[in-house]
């Protein structure tokens, strides 16, 4: 008869070495193993299961169960050394590492995350210094176009190269040569004598932005001990929206200059850049990446450093042994992107890191960034510094929003904190369409009809829901503060959208100044509504879909394919980056701006369902075990036994024999079968 029973192994007594004989391979128990169970009376597993969430230390027991397999490998091959004693010694040493991290750790974040920082503050400067650049260099919408998703493009294709250089020379090297990148690109923006010179420091900055955003959370998560790796990953995150929500107040504050301020504000960038790279000449480079190139008494150094002089020896052969592995089971070179491919459970990781990157950017989080502005203006702020200043309180609110990522993603997970957050940012999407929807359902019409227009599109046009979607046109109307009149629908300006092509509503003296001009977007009433769609979006984006795939990322690669992962999914995360920006007037001109904003909401479902079936939980995890997670068929990476919250022990109960068998099932958590016949 087969009975199934609890055993309660990471209990208040906290019994590691119960623990421990769970997770061994096949081998008949020592009289140590059974004196160390605690045979408690048959509880209900579910009780258990709980109990032991309360009363135990979440790190401890995950930290263990990956460190059992590890030294399971290395007792194997030693011979006779006792797992059970090897493995409570260890567990000591890591419950004291947990107890006091060392501050260096927090040191090695922020000089890293500045890369974050900059990455925010060059793709969010660019729009406050557009506003000035425009009027000083008399720009044309290409040429803005061009000097915005350069960047952005750049971005792209280093990221990609990233993964190379990063392999090739290392983290540190990296990350010095990205802040060295952004200092040129300073310099060459702030001293730009024309549009081309900009062009070329807009690109420059685009190639650190590249390789920062993808160098910098590897480089964090293989610095961090396991249980802070996703707080401290996050805070790049957090320094990402840190550095755009800066940028929106050094724009709002070099707005008032309008001769040069938009040098000031390219310009600036220049500080944290040089900060980055003096601070990175002291740091030391990832243990993990020196191990993997043979360096192994600089990895030792370099270990010992960043854990302020704590014994490092069981980390340390943790990490060298699933090296050893990785490379054994690597078999020989070749490209890793072809062995990516051709392995498993590292292109499975690869479908959900790059997955995840690309639902990040089709749920739209650049638009609404970039539409905010507009979508203010629709709820009547008409002064270009107020509408800076107001976009500044957006991205302050996507900052802010980042900042509870930070606080809950070591509370509840990555998993949970990404489906909340899409399922919010969902929600918040239907209610931004709903504002549009109302909005053109309501569209003031078009009362007067120029003769000068006549030979325009703009003339066909009734009511201005149709004429602000055609980027040709522009509505131009008078308001009594209830009811909008005198309206038409005119040319722009070619030079400039501010201004009609002619007309009241055309900038040339004589025109008449109690006419407003709408470009892109209607007067309306329930603006109200769209701005409540957009601080919701933002408070529920910004904590989990916000940093979540750069998290995950730098987490679930193994060492010889971390590189070209992290490369290949922030490459799909520029790339996306640019199609949905660049696709967004277009999309909104076939299927208005309520159709677009329903279109994200239906890309969201599919990123909803997307992870709910191949998102598992990384949380807690030493990086060397995070690959088992993905051995298992790929739809069943969001089931709950993959996942790791599994912390029960379960013997199996034979009748007829008293001969004992345990082994370790499971790679994920160390659950033991224990068979009595
Ligand atoms: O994670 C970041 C962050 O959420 C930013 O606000 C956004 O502009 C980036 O595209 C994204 O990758």
């Amino acid at each position: 008869m087969m009975l199934g029973l609890c055993l309660d192994a990471s209990s208040s007594t906290g019994n590691l070495s119960t623990k421990a004989s769970c997770s061994a391979a096949p081998r008949p128990p020592t009289w140590r193993t059974w004196a160390s169970i605690d045979f408690r009376p048959l509880v209900p597993c579910e009780k258990l299961q709980t109990q032991a969430r309360l009363s135990s230390d979440r790190y401890s027991r995950e930290h263990m169960s990956s460190l059992v397999v590890s030294r399971r490998q290395k007792s194997e091959s030693d011979g006779e050394r006792s797992l059970i004693e090897d493995s409570a010694t260890s567990g000591d040493r890591l419950l004291d590492q947990h107890a006091s991290t060392p501050g260096f750790v927090y040191v090695l974040a922020f000089f890293s995350a500045l890369g974050g920082f900059l990455f925010g503050y060059d793709t969010g400067v660019v729009s406050g210094a557009m506003l000035l650049l425009k009027k000083e260099m008399n720009l044309s919408a290409l040429w803005q176009e061009l000097l915005i998703s350069s960047t952005v493009g750049a971005a792209a294709v280093s990221a990609l190269c990233g993964g190379f250089l990063n392999g090739w020379l290392g983290r540190k090297v990296c990350i010095l040569m990205s802040s060295f990148i952004f200092t040129i690109g300073g310099i060459i923006l702030s001293f730009a004598p024309d549009k081309v010179v900009l062009l070329v420091g807009r690109i420059t900055v685009g190639l650190g932005i590249g390789i920062a955003s993808m160098t910098v959370p590897v480089y964090i998560a293989e610095v961090s001990p396991p249980h802070l790796r996703g707080q401290l990953v996050t805070i790049n995150s957090l320094f990402i929206t840190g550095g755009q929500f800066i940028a929106s107040v050094v724009d709002g504050a070099f707005s008032y200059l309008s001769h040069d301020g938009w040098r000031y504000m390219l310009g600036l960038s220049i500080v944290p850049a040089v900060l980055q790279f003096v601070g990175f000449f002291f740091l030391p480079e990832s243990p993990r990446w020196l191990l993997q190139k043979g360096r192994s008494q600089e990895a030792l150094q370099a270990l010992s450093k960043i854990r302020g002089g704590q014994n490092v020896e069981e980390e340390y052969d943790t990490i060298r042994t699933s090296i050893e592995e990785e490379e054994k089971e690597a078999n020989g070179g070749g490209l890793v992107i072809l062995r990516i491919i051709s392995h498993g459970p590292t292109r499975r990781a690869l479908f959900v890191g790059c997955g995840l990157q690309m639902f990040q950017q089709l749920s739209g989080i650049n638009t609404v960034m970039y539409y905010s502005a507009t979508i203010l203006q629709m709820g009547g702020v008409r002064d270009d510094k107020q509408a800076i200043w107001l976009a500044a309180a957006t991205s302050a609110t996507n900052f802010v929003f980042t900042l509870l990522g930070v606080w809950l993603v070591e509370r509840v997970g990555r998993r949970k904190l990404t489906l909340g957050s899409l399922l919010g940012t969902g929600l918040s999407l239907t209610v931004l369409a709903v504002g549009f929807l109302l909005s053109a359902q309501n569209s003031p019409p078009v009362t007067l009809h120029p003769a000068e227009a006549q030979n325009s599109t703009c003339r066909k046009y009734g009511f201005c829901e149709f004429c602000m979607l055609d980027p040709s046109c522009g509505f131009c109307y008078r308001d009594n503060g209830t009811d909008v009149y005198n309206s038409s629908c005119i040319p722009v300006n070619q030079a400039s959208t501010d201004h009609a092509a002619w007309g009241s509503c055309s900038n040339q003296t004589g025109a008449n100044d109690s006419s407003l001009w709408a470009y892109n977007y209607c007067p309306t009433s329930y603006s109200w509504i769209v701005l409540l769609g957009l601080i919701l979006y933002l408070a529920f984006f910004a904590p989990g879909m916000g940093p979540m795939p750069w998290t995950v990322n730098s987490e679930i690669y193994p060492l010889w394919a971390r590189s070209t992962g992290n490369a290949c999914s922030a490459g799909v995360n520029w790339i996306f980056n640019v199609l949905v920006s660049l696709t967004f007037l277009h999309v909104a001109q076939f299927l208005t701006y309520y159709g677009a904003f329903f279109l994200y909401t239906g890309l969201v479902v599919l990123g909803l369902l997307f992870v709910q079936g191949f998102l598992p939980e990384t949380q807690g995890r030493q990086l060397e075990d995070i690959e088992n997670l993905f051995t298992g068929p790929l739809c069943s990476c969001g089931d709950s036994s993959h996942s790791g919250s599994r912390q029960v022990q379960y013997i199996r109960q034979g009748s007829e024999s008293s001969s004992a068998q345990y082994g370790a099932v499971g790679s994920d958590s160390a659950i033991a079968y224990i068979t009595l016949r």
